[in-house]
């Protein structure tokens, strides 16, 4: 780590407006720590740091993006222009990082490219057996529709690969969704590629949700860091004041550049808001889910008719975090609760978010309690039983023998089919600790199981929000 801090200083990577050292870019406002409960290796703050000080920037070349690589192979670049069907730009840039890999210890990238994950647990990463394991039907659809994507990019770009002459290993799906992660959960936004730009030492800051402090800095950033933003951070938004609303963006002259978002205290983990993302969403991109996320969105099933029936879309209908249901999926029951012929008179109302009446309410509530209800019903397994599951997935991954912690256990069934799935005998481990591979599978199985969980919480809030309204829109009734 200390080669790459010096090779990042010497491109002009720097964390203090002050100025450059040649033996390392960090130490002045921010230092690498390890945050095991939030993210892993991550930046902490050097000494106390003010909201929208500056605490990192990276000079354009330091960041390694498509352009970048193509420029300096032109091999590279005339197989890409040349390659049909066009390649989108997040192949190009899987295509440039595989490129970079091959090349090892002579690429100019290799010190940047060692320090990169060796693995990743995002959705695409899921086993069937992992991907089962988040229950709910729209989850497991999520999942399976971004690796079907995942792997038919592959197959597009693999004749180019073969053309470019990467190693066999480079080939096989496996590095390339391994290069998708990296690319998925690691690139800043950039104005000039849809694909975004690795940005070494940028790319250590873990995530928190933005939060209402930050409403406006949330407009600014939204999915900075991922590369499905087309938005270009305007310049004009950015205060040099100390009160910097944005964690950060590529300016022009300086580069990429990234601002305190809030004050630290030195020692504090300084985290970055990539974009405003659901559970589903960042275990998608990220590969980690939130125990608290203020921006996750609950889905339930719902009939046809009440999806389509006014003008707010589907994904506009859900559940919050603390169980409420969203003001689109209240209006669209109001309406879809009222009789057709009198749907027309009450449209204004119901647009405006005014409640109807006590007994269209009352409708409402019990219908929303019934759907939830049935809705945890239908999956395998209850919270309890998931909560307790999440223990002993813990317990596993950190015992140093799994016969202790599976004997005695009412799990042993489902680790069992674990196994089984992994074609791996019990009786072979008793009193080793699990293999890697099967270490890692156990760390995305109980991130489905973690989903699966705040899920599940979030609909029996949603119950409990909507019995005790019915209760008290019962006694308003019944005093009338
Ligand atoms: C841009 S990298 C951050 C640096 C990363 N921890 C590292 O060691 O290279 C983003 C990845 O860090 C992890 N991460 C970031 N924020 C996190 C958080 N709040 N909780 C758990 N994991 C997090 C996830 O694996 C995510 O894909």
């Amino acid at each position: 780590m200390e080669a790459l801090l010096r090779w990042a200083a010497e491109l002009g990577v720097c964390d203090s407006p002050l100025g450059t050292s040649t033996s390392s870019c960090l130490g002045r406002s921010l230092v690498i720590a390890d945050f095991s409960d939030a993210g892993g290796r991550g930046l902490a703050a050097a000494r106390d740091l003010r909201r929208g000080e500056l605490v990192l920037r990276v000079p354009r070349a330091a960041l390694f993006t498509s352009d970048r690589v193509m420029a300096d192979d032109p091999q590279v670049a005339s197989c890409v222009v040349s390659h049909l069907p066009r390649l989108s730009s997040v192949q190009t840039l899987i295509i440039c990082l595989l490129t970079e890999v091959g090349r090892g210890r002579n690429s100019n990238w290799y010190l940047y490219l060692s320090q990169l994950p060796t693995y990743y647990t995002i959705l695409a990463t899921f086993n069937d057996f992992e991907t089962e394991a988040l229950q709910v039907d729209d989850a497991i659809w999520v999942a399976q529709k971004a690796l079907r994507g995942i792997r038919s990019d592959w197959e597009e770009a693999t004749p180019l690969m073969k053309r470019l002459g990467l190693k066999p290993k480079l080939l096989m799906f496996k590095s390339w969704l391994w290069a998708f992660a990296t690319v998925s959960s690691r690139t800043l936004h950039i104005a000039w590629d849809g694909a975004g730009c690795l940005c070494p030492i940028g790319d250590l800051f873990n995530y928190a949700a933005p939060d209402d402090d930050n409403s406006l800095a949330d407009e600014d950033t939204g999915d900075m860091m991922h590369q499905k933003t087309n938005k270009m951070l305007d310049e004009t938004t950015f205060d040099h004041s100390s009160e910097r609303l944005t964690d950060g963006g590529y300016e022009d002259v300086n580069g990429y550049c990234l601002y305190a978002r809030k004050s630290y205290r030195k020692g504090e983990q300084v985290l970055l808001a990539y974009g405003t993302y659901t559970n589903l969403e960042l275990l998608e991109h990220y590969g980690f889910l939130l125990g608290e996320n203020p921006n996750e969105k609950i889905y339930i099933p719902l009939d046809l008719d009440l999806c389509t029936i006014g003008t707010w879309p589907r994904d506009s209908l859900y559940i919050l975090p603390n169980g409420h249901p969203s003001f689109a999926l209240l209006c669209a029951l109001r309406l879809w609760t009222t009789p057709t012929n009198h749907r027309k008179t009450f449209g204004h109302q119901i647009y405006s978010g005014s409640l109807l009446s006590i007994e269209n309410e009352l409708e409402i509530m019990k219908w929303l309690v019934k759907k939830c209800e049935e809705t945890l019903q239908q999956l395998p397994t209850t919270i309890e039983f998931d909560e307790k599951l999440l223990i002993f997935l813990c317990k596993l991954r950190n015992s140093t023998s799994c016969r202790i912690d599976v004997d005695q256990s009412i799990f042993q069934q489902e680790f069992a089919v674990f196994l089984r799935f992994h074609g791996f005998k019990l009786d072979c481990s008793i009193h080793s600790k699990l293999p890697v591979r099967l270490l890692r599978s156990l760390e995305r199985w109980e991130l489905a199981v973690q989903w699966r969980c705040i899920y599940k919480r979030t609909l029996t809030k949603c119950t409990a929000y909507c019995k005790s309204l019915v209760r008290e829109l019962s006694l308003q009734q019944n005093q009338q």
